[in-house]
Order: C-alpha cells, then structure tokens, then sequence
C-alpha cells in the first residue's frame, strides 16, 4: 500500500474568513484530488487577504516537521487592490515552477480570454509544492484538474529522495501521526486529524496530540502549538560570541584619502615615510643671534664681549642668507634659518644694547653677555625633528583626535595616505508597537516611543562612523521587514548608499512576532552565527551575515563585500545600547582596521585592546548583586580617584527594577559596563573586578572604605 501525499488548501479570502460556511472552493477541489487515489483528504485552512497570515500558514505547512507535500492556495492572485497572494507567495518560493503556471494559464485560456487576468505563481520551498488556483471554485477546479496529474511526480522529486524511500519515510510520518507504533495499521490511522480549522490563528487542538507529544517545530510563526518552547539557538559565552564576531568581520578595504580633518578616526593601511625633513635647514630655537661659537672655550675664546650686528633674519620664506662676516653677528628670530657659518644662537635675554646706527633706527653693536655658548646651542639641526625618509605613521596607526598623527603628516608635507575605508552604519527599529519620539500624537493602546534608533545613532556617530536612518519596520506584514533589510543591503531607498553593517533591534526573542531570525534565514538566505548568549542583559542578541552579490554599478572604489553583517539586537532599550558596546563595537573597529595594530596579534585577537571598549579593573564601592545564570553587564559610573589614582565604580541603580534591561535611563550618566560574573550573592564591595570604559573617567574624591 503505497503512502499517500499531504496536500493542504489554503483558502485567501476575506469574505470566506468571515463566513467560513460561504467558501465552495474546498468542496470543488476535495473530490479532484481524490480522484487521483494518492492524496490523503487534504488539509485546509481560510485566511484573510493579508500576507501575513497567508506566510505564516506557509511557514507552517512548508517549514515544520509536519511538512506537507503540496499547498494549494486559493483566492487572491486577481488585480484587485487586495490581491496580493502572489506577493505574499512569491518571495518564500526557492524554486519557481513556470511549467505549471504556463500549463495552467495555456488550460483557462482555452476557456476564456480572462484567465489573461490570473497572476499565479507556483514553486517549490523545501520540499513542499506550492502552487496558487484562482478564487472561483470553476476557475480553482479548472487549473487544478490542468496540472492534477504530474503533482505527485513533481512532489516526490521535490522530496528530494526517490520515489520508494520517500514512499517508507511517508509510512514512518504516517505512523508518527497515527500515534501507532507498527504500520499494520496506518491505512486505519484517523482521517478527523487533519481536520477542518478555522485558521484564524486559534487552531482547534488536534485531537491525538496531546501537550507533550507536541512537535519541537523550528517554526515560531506557525499557531499556539507548533510555536517555539525551546529556542533552537545554543547559549554562547560572550567570549565566543566575540570570537565568532571576529571570526566572520571581514577585512577592512584599503582606499587613498587626501590629508584633512576628515582623517581623524582612521587607521593608517600603510607606512608613511617623511618626504620632507623636519626642519628643512638649520632653525634658531630662540630670539636672539646669531653667533660662530668658537668650537671650544678650551681655546680661551669666549662668546663674551661687544659685536657689530650684520643682519636681521626671520622665520620666513628663507631666500638664501649672506654667510655671517667673522667677528660680526645677526639678529634672528625663532624658527629663522642660520646664516649658513653660524652655528648658535644666544637668547637676546643674554644681551645689552652697546650702540646705535647714526639715525638711531638699527642696532650697531651688542654685548654678549653669555660666555660659554657652545656650536650647535639653541639650533634645531635639519630633519632633527623628523629626519627625511624616517618612519613617521606606521600601518594599524590609529590617527588620533589628539592630532600629532595628523601634525606629522602635514609638517612633512604629505598630501594623501592610504587608510582603511571605515564602515557604513544602518540603524532600523522593528516593531508595530513603535511610535517616532517626534510624533507629536499621543500615544494609544500599546504603542511605545521608538529610542533605540536615536540612541544607537548617537553613540555610531560619537564613534566617528558614518551612519544611516533605516527607520521602522513593522513585524507585520514580515515582507515589509524583508523589503528593508534587503533596501539596506542594495543601498537603495533610505539607505541612499548601501551599509556594511546594519543594526536592528527588536524581534529576536521568542515571541511569535519574532521574525528577525527566520527572516534573515530565509528570506535573505543569510547564516546565524548565534542567536543568544548567556549575558545580561542581551542574551538573545542575534548575529548574521548575509551573501551580497554587489549590484553592476557598484562604485569600483568601493568594490562591494561580498557579504554584509547583521547584528539583531533586542527590543529592550538597555539591552540593545549594552550589545552595541559589547558586540558592534568590536567589529567595527575591526572594519576601521584596528585589528591591524601591532598588539592586536595577541592569541585571542578578538580581544584585543585596540578592538572594542577599552578595559580596566574597578574597586566596588556598595555591593553589586549578582546574576546566577548568565554574566551582567552593570551600567555604573566609573571616576578616579584624586588620593590614590584607583578606578572607583558606583551602579547606576542597583535597587529593584535598576538594572531591568527595559530601563534605558539605566544608561544615563553611565561610563562603564561593570562585568559581573555569574554567581550567588553579590559582588562584595571593595571588590576589584573588570569593567569595560565607555566614555570618559573623571577625577573624584571617592574612596571606598571597605
Ligand atoms: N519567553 C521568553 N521571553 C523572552 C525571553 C526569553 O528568553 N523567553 N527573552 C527576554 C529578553 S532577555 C529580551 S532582551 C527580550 C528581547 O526581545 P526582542 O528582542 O524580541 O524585542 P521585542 O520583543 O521586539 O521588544 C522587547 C521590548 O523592547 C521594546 N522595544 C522594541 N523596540 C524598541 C525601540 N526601538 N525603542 C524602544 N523600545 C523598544 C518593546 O516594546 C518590548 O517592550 O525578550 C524577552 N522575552
Ligand atoms: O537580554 Mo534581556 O536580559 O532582557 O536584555
Ligand atoms: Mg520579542
């Protein structure tokens, strides 16, 4: 006895969801696939016009354990406004079947011209056939009964095994539904089970599964019992979840940058040489005059005594200079190059006036009072600043805020260096309940402000990395989420210029709205590297990248990645600042190129000083609690103290709901993240343990008396 195919209707229709009574179409194509003799009695379901729901019956039917070999659906595929099945299908097909939609089409056309008017699509995901019948029961009937024939065949090869394997695998999933352990009896197992249910997403319980025999499904999106009840993704340690991090980060890109104030924050690609020495001649250091020193006072020559002045030099375009007469000296200002046989210069503090020119308007002769001035005093020797071909930047230089990079780089005349192009930033909000913090309506129902966008934005920008607005995206329908991260990746809509690095917060947990993950796995095609980690808070951070195949008009210049990065952070606003810190950071530093820097080969170079928050140790000055399961990353204030130079940190609320990750205001004034392991009790005042700095440390008079 052969085993027999699932078949699911799937029935899009608005009118039809309300009166489930009014639908006909299940009827019409019930006894065409019965005909065939190798279906089982198909299961169905009715939904509204609406893409979400129409997908998560698909992610159901197609994605779960329970997986059916066909779904048709019905309804929907028309030009009306509200047609959109073909949009909610298409984008979760993997393989297209034009050959059905052709045979179809070619079957209607020959009972009318309107059939021009279907847009259906068919394919296959996994290994389920999908395929799309219009809303009328004659027009459904008539493109069922075009292709009825050629469906088991093209549902067994999709099944990916041959035809007698899938028949036994079919047997087993018979028996595992029959709840019966041999296969005497699967021809007797209960047809009621793939009962008739309402499908607005409160599914009447199937009779034989009890609770516990439930389907581990992987499909959160599917109804109240195939919903996630364990997360599929294993807790990681942050250490390796930065590793992975690290692991998949792709090398930064080297571009060549003029030498501007736009270079701050970049890290040098390539050792840079002085082209020009630092000085260029021999330069006074002070204001005085210039002198021949006599090689050594040894000789009983002294610079004492009473000098003709022969000129005046200043620290300007240096023409060439009159060598000095022997005997006479030259007024010379600081930075003014020597007369070319002088060789010092002696502080015009060290001198008197001795007498004037006829007119009174120049110098003619000076007293020196000093008299041991040796060669070479208050001379800056050429290049003795920088000398000419020294090494001034090296590769993995970070060219610092401070700006003696920067200095270097101008005073030797450099034009351009080659530095690492730094990181592109997209920052999008997921969820329905987001409302923009400047909408000036008050809030209704269970709408929230959206603050992770403005605050995940501000800290990017305070980093230095170019940033861009991605928005909201609604959880429902997910396709608009899909539209946004792809935009993002291509570059096209709000993402003007497309991102290496896109950051969304919100719907990686566990809830049936929850549609990051799934969406970055199959819509995208996009690997998860992890989902959650044993951190607080944070835990259910999720990191991926995505294939990118860069579109014909890339710029050359920038020749696209040929993947992009993904952190999904949670919804929770403390949540998602702290992962930004912990786990974006990191990354884009390695994109700035910090990775490159000398100390960064070290054996975990995924903690590497250079890459990410800097880190210290702090002395508790109260108790801090502790977590018992996963490691806290406590918001405190860090300062240092004036009597004994120690870092000293105070939580920024430690009480009651301080810490809870919805509590962004956890964050205000915060500098640090202390890192609590996990543990019973709590972390002891006057404690020294390891917090991550991030921003700046004031002095303080904090002592902490233990
Ligand atoms: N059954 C379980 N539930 C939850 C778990 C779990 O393990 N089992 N994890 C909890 C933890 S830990 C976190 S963190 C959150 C993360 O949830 P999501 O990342 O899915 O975030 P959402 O559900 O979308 O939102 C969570 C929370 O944050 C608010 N939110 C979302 N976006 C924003 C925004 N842009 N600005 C401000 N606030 C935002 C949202 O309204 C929710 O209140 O899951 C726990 N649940
Ligand atoms: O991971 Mo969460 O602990 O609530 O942020
Ligand atoms: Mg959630």
């Amino acid at each position: 006895m052969e085993a027999k195919l699932k078949a699911a209707i799937l029935i899009v229709s608005d009118t039809a969801s309300k009166d489930p009574a009014s639908d006909k179409v299940v009827d019409a194509l019930t006894p065409i696939l019965a005909a065939e003799g190798k279906w089982e009695p198909p299961a169905f379901r009715i939904v509204p016009d609406d893409v979400f729901q129409i997908q998560q019956s698909i992610y159901e039917w197609a994605d779960s354990p329970n997986w059916y070999n066909l779904i048709l659906l019905s309804g929907g595929t028309g030009f009306a406004v509200k047609d959109n099945t073909p949009e909610a299908v298409s984008p979760l097909i993997q393989r297209h079947a034009p050959g059905l939609v052709h045979g179809m089409i070619a079957a209607s056309l020959k009972v009318t011209p309107f059939a021009m008017m279907a847009r259906p699509v068919a394919g296959v995901r996994n290994k389920t056939l999908i395929i799309t019948l219009p809303g009328s029961p004659k027009g459904a009937m008539e493109n069922l009964d075009a292709v009825v024939k050629l469906l088991p065949h093209a549902c067994l090869q999709s099944a990916g095994a041959n035809s007698r394997d899938l028949h036994a695998g079919g047997v087993k999933k018979l028996e595992s539904e029959a709840g019966v352990g041999d296969h005497q009896h699967h021809h007797h197992h209960n047809h009621h089970h793939h009962g008739h249910d309402h499908g607005h997403g409160h599914k009447a319980p199937k009779a034989h599964t009890s609770p516990s025999e439930r389907p581990q499904s992987n499909d959160p999106s599917a109804g109240p019992n195939r919903r996630y009840r364990t997360s599929p993704y294993p807790m990681l340690s942050v250490d390796e979840a930065l590793r992975r991090i690290n692991e998949h980060t792709p090398e930064p890109e080297v571009v060549e940058v003029p030498v501007t104030t736009a270079l701050i924050g970049s890290v040098i690609a390539e050792d840079v040489y002085a082209a020009e020495a630092v000085p260029a001649y021999r330069a006074s250091i002070v204001d005085g005059y210039a002198v021949i020193a006599p090689e050594s006072s040894a000789a009983g020559q002294s610079t004492k005594g009473i000098f003709p002045v022969a000129s005046i030099t200043h620290a300007n375009v240096g023409g060439n200079l009159e060598p000095l007469q022997p005997g006479t000296i030259a007024r010379i200002t600081t930075g003014a190059p020597l007369p070319p046989n002088a060789n010092a210069v002696v502080m015009v503090e060290d001198t008197t006036l001795d007498s004037c020119t006829p007119d009174g308007k120049e110098e003619a002769t000076v007293e020196i009072l000093a008299e041991d001035i040796e060669p070479g005093e208050n001379v800056r020797e050429p290049g003795s600043d920088v000398m000419l071909g020294a090494k001034i930047v090296a590769r993995g230089d970070l060219i610092s805020p401070v700006g003696g990079e920067i200095g270097l780089l101008a005073s030797t005349g450099t034009r351009t260096v080659k530095v690492f192009r730094k990181p592109r930033v997209g920052v999008l909000s997921t969820g329905d309940e987001l409302v923009e913090h400047s909408d000036p309506r008050p809030l209704t129902g269970g709408q929230i402000r959206d603050s992770n966008r403005p605050s995940l934005l501000s800290c990017l920008n305070s980093w230095g990395f170019e940033t861009v607005d991605l928005g909201i995206a609604r959880d429902t329908p997910a396709s608009e989420l899909e539209h946004a991260l792809r935009d993002s990746l291509r570059g096209v809509g709000r993402a003007s210029a497309s991102v290496d690095v896109i950051i969304t917060t919100g719907g990686v947990s566990m809830g049936e709205l929850d549609l990051l993950k799934p969406t970055i796995e199959r819509s995208l095609g996009g690997t998860i590297h992890f989902g959650r980690v044993s951190m607080k808070p944070g835990k259910p951070t999720t990191f991926a990248t995505v294939p990118f195949k860069p579109t014909g008009d890339a710029t050359s210049s920038q020749q696209e990645r040929q993947s992009k990065l993904i952190f999904s952070l949670p919804g929770n606003p403390a949540s998602a600042l702290v992962t930004l810190n912990l786990f974006v950071l990191p990354s884009l530093h390695k994109l700035t190129g910090l990775g490159h820097s000398s100390q960064a080969l070290s054996s975990k170079p995924w903690l590497a000083p250079q890459l990410g928050l800097p880190r210290v140790a702090v002395v508790l000055t109260h108790h801090f609690p502790l977590d018992p399961m996963r490691t806290e990353y406590h918001r405190a204030v860090v300062t240092a103290s004036r009597s004994d130079g120690r870092l000293y940190a105070t939580s920024t609320g430690v009480e009651g709901a301080g810490q809870r990750s919805s509590k962004v205001g956890s964050l205000a004034k915060a500098n640090a993240l202390v890192v609590l392991r996990a543990g019973r009790g709590v972390g002891i005042k006057g404690e020294i343990v390891e917090a991550l700095l991030m921003g700046d440390v004031h002095g303080s008079d904090t002592r902490v008396i233990c």
